[in-house]
């Protein structure tokens, strides 16, 4: 059995794969995240490279071994939205978030060794979500919850900000954190079978 390796600390992530059938290790990524890239899709590409790179380099690992790392980072406007600072970024991004609709931009690296060799490939997948009007008190109260403060444009989808979303367009796990449907579409074309 090849052994997997999930190079995240989201616990999201760990119960979408896990959801999935797939039996893994975790291996969190703790390096310092560089962004030399502009656009969101180039971003997180980029971050999810060096997260599963991180592992790569960390460790002795044999040939069939496959480490994923992922990164999600919300656009709007041209803007990149991470993770807040505070409670008052998180305030000022869902502020401007409510009543419009914004991209989840998720990048994923699969690095698969071969022969001795690390082969990468990445992908980035965009998800649109569309949020109702949402007034200031609602924000305040959301944001006493805590919820907001881990996570990409400050909210989560799969919580308490989730009855806000009017409509998506594209993959629902991609804005959790890693699309499922997209990373088994694309191992399928490796020729890589995650389970078993
Ligand atoms: C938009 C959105 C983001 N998120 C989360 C997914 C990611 O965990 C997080 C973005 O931060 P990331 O830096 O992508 O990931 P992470 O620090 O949580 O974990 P790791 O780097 O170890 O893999 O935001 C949600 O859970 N729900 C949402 O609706």
């Amino acid at each position: 059995m090849r052994k997997i390796i999930l190079a995240s600390a989201s616990p999201r992530r760990r119960e979408l794969l896990a959801a999935a059938g797939v039996i893994f290790q975790i291996c969190a990524a703790e390096g310092e995240e560089k962004i030399t890239a502009e656009r969101p899709d180039e971003i997180v590409c980029e971050l999810s490279a060096q997260k599963a790179e991180e592992i790569a380099s960390k460790f002795e690992l044999g040939d069939g071994t496959v480490i994923i790392g992922a990164d999600t980072i919300v656009s709007y406007k041209g803007e990149i939205l991470g993770k807040p600072s505070d409670e008052q970024a998180a305030f000022e991004t869902l502020k401007m978030l409510q009543g419009n609709t914004h991209q989840v931009y998720t990048g994923v690296t699969v690095l698969v060794k071969k022969k001795g060799k690390w082969e990468k490939h990445s992908f980035a997948e965009c998800t649109d979500v569309t949020f109702y009007p949402v007034t200031d008190e609602e924000i305040h109260v959301y944001i006493k919850s805590g919820e907001p403060m881990d996570k990409a444009g400050s909210y989560g989808i799969q919580g308490n900000f989730g009855i806000y979303v009017k409509g998506i367009h594209g993959e629902y796990t991609n804005v959790v954190g890693l699309p499922v449907g997209r990373l088994f579409y694309e191992l399928k074309k490796l020729g890589i079978e995650l389970r078993g």
